[in-house]
């Protein structure tokens, strides 16, 4: 499911702020903007997307392969995502991957996560480096390897303005959130009838929403049209 969404201007400089700025330099790895799809105006266009990487699960049910096969596929739809994002010019795009109640998810695929951070983290180095990386509030929960090559990353790409990604591991609607609103503890479990992650509950308070209410992987591929039953 991805939800796009931008934030009024008074929470940009908070988010900037509280995110490393990372940029491309090299001539090589630069995209040209794209033509927008028709019926997009460049001049509407958010400057922040966010997208909940969920979905991953019930894609690889309905094709029956295991849950790992869905995560992977998620990778792959997250670099196409970024990639999009940056030919369209949207400077931060926010990735909310794994809650802190993910926590609780088996081990095995808890561990498989952590590995495929990891591993993804590495082989996008590339790609990573003309992007922002947000070392999480709390690392302490991430193993260390995970911790220390975080931290890499972000000193490695530390002058890079072009675009930033802010990667959510951890994340929790109990953390003070620097773009919390003043109401607190507002979680809510749905939203417009549907399912929602308690922390973008903050953000779709204080912002303006685009909805896509779409199965993560299924974004490349959904023609344009009504919502299909599958989705939530
Ligand atoms: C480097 C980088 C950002 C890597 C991303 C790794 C990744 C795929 C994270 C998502 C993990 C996750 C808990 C997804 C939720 O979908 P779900 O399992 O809840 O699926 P469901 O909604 O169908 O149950």
């Amino acid at each position: 499911m991805g939800l796009l969404y931008s934030l009024p201007k008074r929470y940009h400089y908070k988010l900037q702020a509280a995110t490393t700025d990372l940029s491309g330099g090299r001539a090589s790895l630069v995209e040209k903007e794209a033509e927008l799809p028709e019926g997009m105006n460049r001049e509407l266009m958010p400057k922040h997307v966010a997208m909940i990487m969920d979905g991953n699960r019930r894609w690889a049910r309905q094709r029956g392969l295991r849950t790992s096969a869905g995560h992977e596929a998620a990778v792959k739809s997250l670099r196409k995502m970024v990639k999009l994002c940056r030919q369209w010019v949207i400077q931060v795009v926010t990735v909310f991957a794994f809650s802190s109640e993910n926590w609780i998810r088996p081990k095995m695929e808890v561990s498989f996560l952590l590995s495929l951070f990891e591993r993804s983290f590495k082989s996008e180095m590339e790609c990573y480096l003309r992007y922002g990386i947000r070392v999480p509030r709390d690392s302490s929960q991430l193993p260390t390897s995970l911790q220390k090559f975080i931290n890499e990353v972000k000193e490695t790409s530390k002058n890079n303005t072009r675009l930033q990604l802010i990667v959510a591991i951890s994340y929790s609607d109990k953390y003070p959130l620097s773009h919390r609103t003043p109401s607190g503890d507002s979680r809510l479990g749905d939203v417009c009838g549907r399912r929602s992650s308690g922390v973008l509950v903050d953000v779709v308070e204080a912002g303006t929403l685009v909805w896509r209410w779409v199965f993560w992987k299924q974004q490349q591929r959904r023609p344009r049209g009504p919502r299909g039953k599958d989705e939530r």
